[in-house]
């Protein structure tokens, strides 16, 4: 006799009280045999109620469901919670339209899940949002809520507010799709042992042991020199993880190097460390991908019934990596005649193979294939994709120096730097100032080449690969990277837009910039301006979140941070370095350079690397190692070592003392050289013995012109402008001001042709000055204001020529509106006659090659001030040699050349050459001067301007207008000239 199912049919043994195929309590009267029965309705009246707990109310956590370590995860469960619904396998058949479903008694046990942490089940994808959806148990049977969420909930494809489910059922929150279980309704039966929630979302992984180590077949890869081959083996115990030593050459510790232990139990907040590479527990539950089944993990297996198998960021590919720095479709696998082939779409950050990048190429299994800076390897044998561990970086410096010509000397500024920072770790980068921490941090993200030595990242040259590890990298600089006058919002999205790939859309970019928010802990400051330190926007620990977050938002997986904390309260600064810490611990390599850290902020620190005069004086454990180091003399555990140990500073104090002293900083990079941390934290981790393969092409991609670059920087350059209320103020009230003083001046002179010919040249003159000073003064701080973030975008893929175009694009229309509005408010009040167009038109080119003056002084000088301080030596001459005040004809031959190189003097006989063409100064008979006194002979009437003002040298208008536009596009072009010199 067995149970049939109402739900799912399964043939339960006759003693079971739950369903096995679908967890639905088994009321009695089920338990006639199958071919006895029809499949009944499920009917509350037939069904006994089981007494379930009541649940809590919605959007506080269930209490039923709150972690509970103790409690030991069930025997019998074998199954992935969330298996993925096969590729097309949703189209291979229609599936059953849901039934809508009662409201949720507040009181239904339930199940929540999304995104955030705090759910049952934890879904971290980019669709999911943060409390997506939620099942309940009622009248048991399971019922479906949205809650909310941006992308909706479907069942079976159907979108739903709130539906009835069964088991077998395909539940899709956004594009994540999955099969509703038992191992997920098993959580809402009464009585059931609630395990701890992320358990659930990784579950894949649970099953079986985890090996750890260097060897492909280990489940969790990592390649570093201190790694046995199989290193230790990891299960899931119930109540924690079961750790056990697998006999490593360099053992298993426990939260302390020191602690090595054969078999332990541990939880996810301790951390393990092999050898001296560290391994937070947590990050077991990263490398268990929820949509991979258990078979899977750490693995991507290639599908065998295609030949083309695509690979991307998009649901809709056969192999996901769900990376911001891959494309949506950003390669494909071509099976043909027995062989693969791999072949590039176009992606945003390039496919390479073993470290060249590619358009098609055939693939061997030795190869290593990368998209972007996400390394895999393909496992032909078993037809799979090894990923490599998330994208870890291990950092390596070998041997760095950096020499600095200045004239025929040189000065070394770093020597002789080697060191490895594994990935989780947390580095402290210390030293007196000057001692050449920045220099290093630079020449450590490929920034600067290294005159000796190079920067390792994976085993790989990074000069050798800079383009496959580019988007791998992110660098907060110590200046602020962020326009001010957006809000935090506006100044990611941008970003945003910047450096994730084209196909990004705003949807994936706003889910991106909250996560980051969340992560930072900033999500509040959303919608605030973030202002400057004076004018007060978000506070400096906020501002400094933020500066991270813009790098955060491309995941890189090694961070370099100059001085973070520079200018924060300490409490502040311990609250940045907290953060970086929980970054470390989620598998990024953090890099920082400190200055005079707290002890608390010291003890955040792995390892530290002490720097004096460019000489490495230290590298090891930063606490309580490196304060024993710098202080032999004292023992640990007497009363001095107490002191000793309660400030950082007793580090640097020996260091700094001998340089008062004179003593060379050799003698202490020597005793390092001899120190047992040289030899484990600097020899033992040298990686690739043998050598480092010379593999990668050595360029350096530039970054290319694109138009959707040039309008991001346009839309954005627009915002920061309009957003700068005074700034933008006094960008409008110039023209009116201008405007009023001209009339003022020019109005009694309005007396026909008369005053056309004698005064308006000189109103039109000073029209054209009006015009070169709006684009000079709009433009001259604009470079130069905003260099920091100017220079970390082009680290990333800024091209220069859409940043100096987009400058061009927005001061340009500024500009129009200032001389729109100037020649409005005098063209009438002052008679000019000429074509207003072409006036409008000729102000325009002039203020434009104002707005390439402009750009070309802020691209050369270092300070905003000197910006401004130098923008009169440009105008001056302008208003010299424009020709008005000594006519140009007149002007000895040195000063004619130069007076045509003025915008002033084309402009100017532009003017007048449209008003003569408007017959502004054809004198009738009545025009002519009279006789003072009859008899005498009548006055000569005044000549002609232009013969005036330039004489022989006059040239047509549509010269005037082709050397002003000639003018204008050489600035332009001077000024990307400027700055791509000036990089180098
Ligand atoms: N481009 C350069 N040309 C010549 N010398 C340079 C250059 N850049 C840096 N230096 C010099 O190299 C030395 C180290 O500078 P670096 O900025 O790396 O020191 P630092 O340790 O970061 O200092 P601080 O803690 O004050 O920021 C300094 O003496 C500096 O003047």
């Amino acid at each position: 006799m067995s149970l049939s199912c109402p739900n799912c049919g399964f043939q339960n043994p006759d003693n079971e009280t739950l369903c096995q195929g679908c967890g639905l309590v088994l009321p009695p009267m089920l338990s006639a045999p199958r071919a006895e029965m029809t499949r009944p309705e499920i009917s509350t009246q037939s069904l006994s109620m089981p007494a379930l707990k009541p649940g809590p109310a919605l959007g506080a956590p269930p209490a039923d469901l709150e972690r509970d370590p103790s409690q030991k995860r069930p025997a019998q469960n074998t199954h992935s919670e969330l298996k993925k619904v096969p590729k097309n396998g949703t189209d291979a058949f229609a599936m059953p339209a849901p039934r809508e479903a009662p409201e949720i008694s507040i009181d239904a046990p339930c199940l929540r899940i999304g995104y955030d942490a705090e759910n049952d089940l934890v879904i971290p994808r980019p669709m999911v949002s943060g409390f997506h959806a939620r099942i309940a148990l009622v009248e048991k049977r399971y019922v479906l809520e949205d809650l909310g969420s941006t992308n909706g909930t479907t069942v079976n494809g159907h979108r739903v507010s709130r539906a009835w489910v069964n088991p077998g059922d395909e539940i899709g929150l956004g594009s994540y799709k999955f099969t509703l279980n038992q191992d997920v309704t098993q959580r809402l039966l009464p009585d059931n042992d609630h395990r701890p929630t992320q358990a659930i979302a990784v579950s894949g992984g649970l099953i079986r042991p985890i090996t750890i180590g260097r060897e492909p077949d280990c489940d969790i890869i990592l390649d570093a020199p201190q790694i046995s081959r199989h290193h230790v083996r990891i299960t899931w115990a119930g109540n924690g993880w079961r750790v056990e030593d697998l006999d490593s050459a360099n053992g298993v510790a426990v939260n302390d190097r020191t602690n090595l232990v054969k078999s332990a139990l541990v939880q996810d907040d301790d951390v393990l460390f092999l050898g001296s590479y560290r391994f937070p527990v947590n990050r077991i539950r990263d490398f268990m991908d929820p949509n991979l089944s258990s078979s899977d993990a750490g693995q991507m297996p290639l599908p065998t019934d295609k030949d083309v198998i695509t690979i991307g960021r998009g649901q809709d590919n056969d192999i996901v990596i769900d990376a911001p720095q891959i494309s949506r479709h950003h390669a494909r696998l071509i099976r043909a005649h027995g062989e693969l082939w791999l072949e590039d779409l176009d992606s945003a950050n390039g496919t390479f193979v073993d470290g060249k990048k590619i358009k098609r190429a055939k693939i061997d299994p030795e190869n290593t294939v990368s998209f972007g800076s996400y390394a895999v390897r393909l496992d032909m044998a078993r037809g799979a994709i090894q990923r490599s561990y998330k994208g870890d970086i291990l950092l390596q410096a070998e041997n760095v120096r950096v020499e600095f010509k200045s004239g025929k000397s040189v000065a070394r500024i770093l020597d002789g730097i080697s060191f490895t920072v594994y990935p989780t770790e947390f580095m402290g980068l210390l030293g007196p100032s000057g001692s050449g921490k920045t220099t290093l941090l630079m020449s450590l993200i490929g920034y600067l080449k290294p005159t000796y030595g190079r920067t390792l990242i994976n085993g790989d040259d990074l000069s050798l690969n800079y383009d496959r590890f580019r988007g791998a990298i992110g660098y907060v600089p110590q200046d602020d990277i962020i326009h001010h006058q957006l809000t935090v919002y506006e100044a990611l999205y941008y970003t945003a837009k910047l450096r994730l790939p084209p196909d990004t859309s705003d949807e994936e970019i706003e889910r991106r910039i909250m996560q980051v928010l969340m992560d930072l802990e900033i999500e509040q400051t959303r919608n605030l301006r973030i202002g400057t330190p004076e004018q007060k926007g978000i506070s400096g620990g906020q501002r400094k979140r933020v500066n991270l977050a813009l790098e955060l938002l491309t995941e890189p997986s090694l961070l370099c941070l100059d001085e973070p904390t520079s200018g924060l309260a300490s409490e502040d600064a311990l609250n940045v370095l907290r953060l970086l810490r929980k970054l470390a611990d989620g598998g990024r390599t953090i890099l920082l350079t400190v200055h005079q850290p707290s002890p608390q902020a010291y003890r955040l620190l792995d390892n530290v690397l002490y720097l004096a005069e460019g000489e490495q004086v230290y590298y090891g454990p930063a606490f309580p190692d490196s304060l024993f180091y710098f202080n032999p003399e004292v023992r640990p555990g007497t009363p001095e070592a107490e002191t000793i140990l309660g400030d950082p500073g007793n580090c640097m104090r020996p260091i700094v003392e001998a340089s008062r002293a004179g003593e060379p900083m050799e003698t202490f990079a020597a005793r390092f050289r001899q120190s047992r941390y040289h030899a484990e934290y600097v020899e033992d981790r040298k990686k690739n013995r043998a050598g480092v393969a010379v593999t990668g092409s050595g360029t350096r991609k530039k970054p290319k012109f694109s138009v959707r670059q040039w309008f991001t920087l346009c839309r954005r350059y627009l915002a920061v402008k309009v957003k700068d209320r005074l700034g933008m103020f006094i960008l409008l009230v110039q023209a009116p001001i201008i405007a009023i003083l001209l009339n003022m001046v020019f109005v009694a002179e309005v007396e026909g042709v008369m005053s056309r010919l004698q005064f308006t040249p000189y109103a039109l003159f000073l029209l054209v000055i009006s015009a070169i000073w709006f684009g000079c003064s709009n433009a001259a701080r604009e470079i130069v204001g905003e260099q920091a973030i100017y220079r970390r975008e082009r680290m990333v893929n800024l091209s220069v020529l859409a940043y100096v175009l987009s400058k061009f694009t927005v001061l340009g229309l500024l500009c129009l509106f200032q001389c729109a509005t100037l020649l409005l408010l005098t063209y009438f009040a002052l008679d000019f006659w000429g074509n207003p167009i072409y006036h409008l038109g000729l102000l325009w080119c002039a203020a434009m090659v104002g707005v390439g003056m402009g750009l070309f002084l802020s691209a050369i000088v270092r300070t905003t001030e000197a910006a401004m301080a130098l923008v009169p030596l440009l105008l001056i001459p302008q208003v010299i040699l424009g020709g008005a005040i000594m006519p140009v004809a007149e002007m000895n031959l040195a000063t004619k050349v130069l007076a045509h190189s003025t915008v002033s003097r084309w402009a100017f006989e532009g003017f007048l050459q449209t008003e003569h063409l408007s017959d502004a100064y054809e004198m009738s008979a009545s025009d002519y001067p009279k006789p003072i006194a009859p008899g005498l002979p009548a006055p000569p009437p005044p000549p002609n301007p232009i013969d005036r003002f330039f004489g022989d040298t006059e040239t047509r208008l549509r010269i005037d207008f082709a050397v002003l536009a000639g003018l204008a596009l050489l600035t332009l072009f001077g000024v990307v000239l400027v700055l791509k010199i000036r990089e180098r």
